[in-house]
Parts: C-alpha cells; structure tokens; sequence
C-alpha cells in the first residue's frame, strides 16, 4: 500500500496538471470575451452551460462524481463570465448605468415631504438632515411621499427603511420596486417612545393604545404587562397622539415621541418605553432623479432569482469574486407568484469604482430584474 507522502506526491502531480489546463481554458475565455466585446454578444450563454454541463457529466461515472464534475464546471464557467464581464468593463461597455455623479444636494432650495403629521419621527429625521428651516410638507402615506417624489411635487421624501430592533419597514421596499424613484441618502436618528394621553390620563384608565405598528412592536414588553389594553395599529404614531387629543377620552392613549405629545397637547403618561434603550431607526432620502453623491459609499439594488437550486448563492458570488462587502439581504414575497421572492441586497462601495462596475455588470446579465435603487 502506497503511504500517505506517495498518495500526495501523485496528487500534486495531478493538480500540477490541473493548474495548467485551467490557465489555458482561462486564456480561451479571453479571446473569447475579446470576441464578444467586439461582436456585443452577451456574457452568458445559459444554453451553451447547460449542454456543458450534460457533457462533461456524461463523460463520468457514478453519481457522485457525476454531481461533483458538474459543481467544478459550474465554478469553471462563473470564473469564465467574471472574467469576461471584467474585459466589457474595461473596453467601457458596461450597459446602462445611467446615475449621475453630484457634488452636493442643494439642502437650502429643496423641498422636502415627509410622512405623518407635525411630531412625526419622519419629521425628526428630514430635520435632522435637510436643517430644521426646511421647506417642507406632509402626507398621510408613504405612497403618498412616493407620489410626491415621482410626480415632482417635492424633490426629496425621507422616509424609514429599517429600525434597529424591529427590523426591514416592508412597505418600503416593495415602494421602491414600485415606483421610479431613488435613494440619494441616508439618516439614522434615535427612536424614544412613551406612552401619552390626555392631561391628568391614569394608567388604569387605559383601555386602548394607538401607534403605528412598528412602534407598538418596539414597545411590546411595556405593552405586554398591560395585556387588557387593546393594541389598534394607525398609519404614523404623531398621527395617533394628534386622534388622542381630538377623541378627548381618557381611556385612550398613544405610543409617539415626546416630541409627538407635546406638538398634540398630550401629557406624557410613561417615559421611555421601547425594548431597546438604543432604538434606533434608518430614514433614506428619496428623490425621483438618478444622481448619487460623489462620497456614496453604499450601493442598495434588488433582482429576482430563478426558483432552481444554487441561484442565489450564484448571484451573490459576484460581490464576493469583486471583493465587495455585502453588508445587508432582505427578501420580500413577488406580487402574484407564490414562494418567490425579490431579494434586497446592500453592498459596500461607489459606482465609479471599477470593482462595482464589474459586479453590476454581472448581476443585470445573471439576476432577473435587475433595479439599483441607490449609492448613498
Ligand atoms: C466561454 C463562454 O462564455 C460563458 C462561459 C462559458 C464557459 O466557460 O464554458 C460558457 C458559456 C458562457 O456563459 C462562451 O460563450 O463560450
């Protein structure tokens, strides 16, 4: 029986094979890459891979080396295609990439629309980015904001997208499929509940407690010691201190700001109520037009997957090969087909480095619907 150093000593051999073939297939892949520049024919050959791979499966054995061939192809040719889509890049066929690099966002000129009602953490936020002077109006939705934005009423919406202890804000994303406009920013601002009634309101009054959903769920542990409140979920939590006050009854109450309470004339009943003491919640400034800040440093785009095996994970492997740090997915249910999904990815970077040039180009080839919402 040979001895282990035998054994390894034959597999180096192999490999040192192996090794060479690769550079040689790698070096075909180019010219063919050349040839495609030149001829505009697209990367990727979905038919072209599927016949390899019943090839290169029938010329072996056994259904373990027979899924194994198949894996390494697979590999093989996603290498292939990275390198392709590197050679379009720099020949500077990149395909539509039509953002627009700014200096600056004219903050002073801009007006500016948020969600809610005066006192509402939207309101908070815009402030907190656009300057408290702002010019500036609400609406009672977000597809209100979004209206707002693709219509031109307003230059920019600020609106949430994820708070640190509830999570995604879903109606958010499925917005931004929905309608032409883009992410040009980002802000993040504390989120401090409290429980607010009318003036001289007990506690053992309470009989039902209104907020947006989100802020109900950011203060279920407070909310649940008080299991014989009902809990009725409204648009925005401003907008529910502001029914508080205009109900006039006692046994209501709302889960909004202090800042929500005192703009309605509402006595704050409990303090700091949110699970979470460090709360927080994402805001992205939206604005109908392509342009992203010379200084973006973060990429969001969403694409649909084909419902077969290894999709995503294919996908996702061109941030990887780019070196590009993926910093957030999320996933939400496509509008009339069951079990499948549009998958939200964040990622480090700016679309003037040639790394992101490179994965966008591969991703429109190999994602279905491709869309990039935003470098902010
Ligand atoms: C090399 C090509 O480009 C891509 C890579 C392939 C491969 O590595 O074998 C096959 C098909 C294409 O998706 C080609 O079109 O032949």
């Amino acid at each position: 029986m040979a001895t282990l150093e035998e054994l390894r000593l034959q597999l180096d051999e192999i490999d040192d094979q192996l090794v060479k073939l690769y550079e040689n297939r790698m070096q075909v892949c180019k010219e063919v890459g050349e040839f495609k520049v030149n001829s505009g024919r697209k990367v990727f050959d979905k038919l072209r891979e599927r016949e390899k791979l019943a090839a290169v499966s029938a010329k072996v054995s056994g259904d373990f080396n027979k899924k194994g061939i198949q894996e390494l192809y697979e590999q093989l040719m996603s290498m292939s295609r990275k390198l392709q889509y590197q050679l379009l890049v720099e020949a500077g066929a990149l395909g539509r990439l039509p953002f627009i690099e700014v200096d600056s966002l004219n903050k002073d000129k801009a007006r500016v629309v948020f969600q809610g009602v005066e006192g509402a953490y939207g309101q908070a936020a815009m402030q907190h980015y656009f300057g408290e002077n702002c010019n500036s109006f609400h609406v009672r939705t977000f597809r209100d904001a979004m209206e707002a934005i693709e219509e031109g009423s307003a230059d920019y919406a600020v609106l949430p997208i994820e708070n640190s202890s509830a999570g995604a804000v879903n109606e958010m994303y499925d917005l931004l499929v929905e309608f032409e406009n883009y992410i040009v920013a980002e802000t993040i601002i504390p989120i401090t509940h409290t429980l607010s009634g009318l003036p001289g309101t007990n506690l053992d009054e309470i009989k039902r407690v209104y907020s947006k959903a989100e802020a109900l769920m950011q203060t279920s542990r407070f909310l649940d010691e008080h299991s014989n409140w009902q809990q009725i979920s409204v648009v925005n939590t401003a907008i529910a201190a502001k029914k508080i006050l205009e109900d006039q009854d006692k046994t209501q109450a709302a889960v909004c700001s202090a800042y929500a309470a005192k703009v309605h004339g509402l006595s704050v009943l409990q303090d700091e109520i949110n699970d979470e003491p460090n709360n927080s919640t994402r805001f992205i400034v939206v604005t109908n037009q392509k342009i992203f800040l010379q200084d973006a440093s973060k990429i969001s785009i969403c694409f649909e997957v084909p419902h077969e095996s290894g999709s995503l994970y294919r996908i996702l492997s061109h941030f990887i090969y780019n070196d590009l740090n993926m910093t957030k997915i999320e996933s939400r249910p496509m509008e009339g087909r069951n079990w499948e999904y549009r998958f939200f990815v964040d990622f480090e970077g700016n679309m003037a480095d040639a790394a992101v040039k490179n994965a966008i180009r591969g991703l429109r080839e190999e994602a279905r619907n491709l869309k990039i919402l935003g470098n902010y």
